[in-house]
């Protein structure tokens, strides 16, 4: 039955919100989460923990496939929690530079299809919101609701840096807006499932919206389809 669970894909660059809006859409509908990012966020964080490199793609794809990760579901109000070998490094996978190297290790086709099983391993009922770069073009292809969510660079910069301001690091605006550039280079430029929308996702542009309008938008187009 499990193969049936609808599934609902976010996709779209760094900063456009979409593992906010996941995170509440997942806690509103009671249905799974799946943040794929944070799997590439883990392999990048874990190999530099054990010395590898970031370019060796024989020995990260050993790792990828070898990764001891639990996601424990969020409690209401909370981010759900991310153990990596017994620690809880939900708050640790979070920083640009592990951002940047997860870029990195996602390049590698092989680190991608080691990690592609497990991620829909998450499909679920009564249903799942995955979010990520290739939800709806990869992983979830048949996927019966596709957002890709964008805002302007610029802005996407000004959220991430309030969000990192909030958790009082030392960051600066336009330091975050060459790295957030330079990830959506990476990301868009790779051989293997860069980020693009889907040809059957619904395009949202947050720049000018909140994020309970982001939310609203998606809501009139689960009305739209029988996913409930
Ligand atoms: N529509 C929005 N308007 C203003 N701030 C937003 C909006 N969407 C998300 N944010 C904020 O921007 C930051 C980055 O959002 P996040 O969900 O982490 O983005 P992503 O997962 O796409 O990288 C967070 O602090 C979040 O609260
Ligand atoms: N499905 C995915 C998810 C993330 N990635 C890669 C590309 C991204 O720059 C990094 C980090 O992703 P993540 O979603 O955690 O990053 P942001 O929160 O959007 O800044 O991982 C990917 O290639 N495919």
């Amino acid at each position: 039955m499990s193969a049936l669970a609808p599934v609902i894909t976010i996709d779209g660059p760094s900063g456009s919100g979409k593992g906010t809006v996941a995170g509440l859409l997942a806690r509103e509908l009671g249905w799974r989460l799946l943040d794929s990012g944070a799997l590439y966020r883990l392999l990048a964080f874990n190999a530099s923990n054990h010395g590898v490199d970031l370019t060796n793609e024989e020995l990260l794809t050993k790792l990828a496939a070898h990764l001891d990760v639990q996601f424990v579901a969020a409690e209401p109000g909370k981010l759900q929690q991310i153990i990596l070998e017994g620690e809880d490094v939900s708050n640790v996978i979070r920083t640009e530079t592990v951002g940047a190297g997860a870029s990195m290790v996602a390049s590698l086709p092989a680190v991608r299809d080691a990690l592609l099983v497990r991620q829909r391993e998450f499909r679920e009922a009564p249903g799942l919101i995955a979010d990520g770069r290739d939800m709806g073009t990869v992983v979830f292809p048949d996927a019966p609701l596709k957002i890709f969510l964008t805002a302007s660079a610029e802005e996407r910069a000004r959220r991430r840096y309030l969000q990192l301001k909030g958790k009082g690091e030392d960051v600066s605006l336009s330091s975050l807006l060459d790295e957030i550039r330079a990830r959506d280079e990476r990301d868009t430029q790779r051989a293997v499932a860069p980020l693009k929308p889907a040809v059957d996702a619904i395009q949202l542009d947050s720049t000018e919206l909140s994020i309970e309008q982001v939310l609203q938008r998606i809501r009139s187009e689960i009305a739209l389809r029988d996913l409930l």
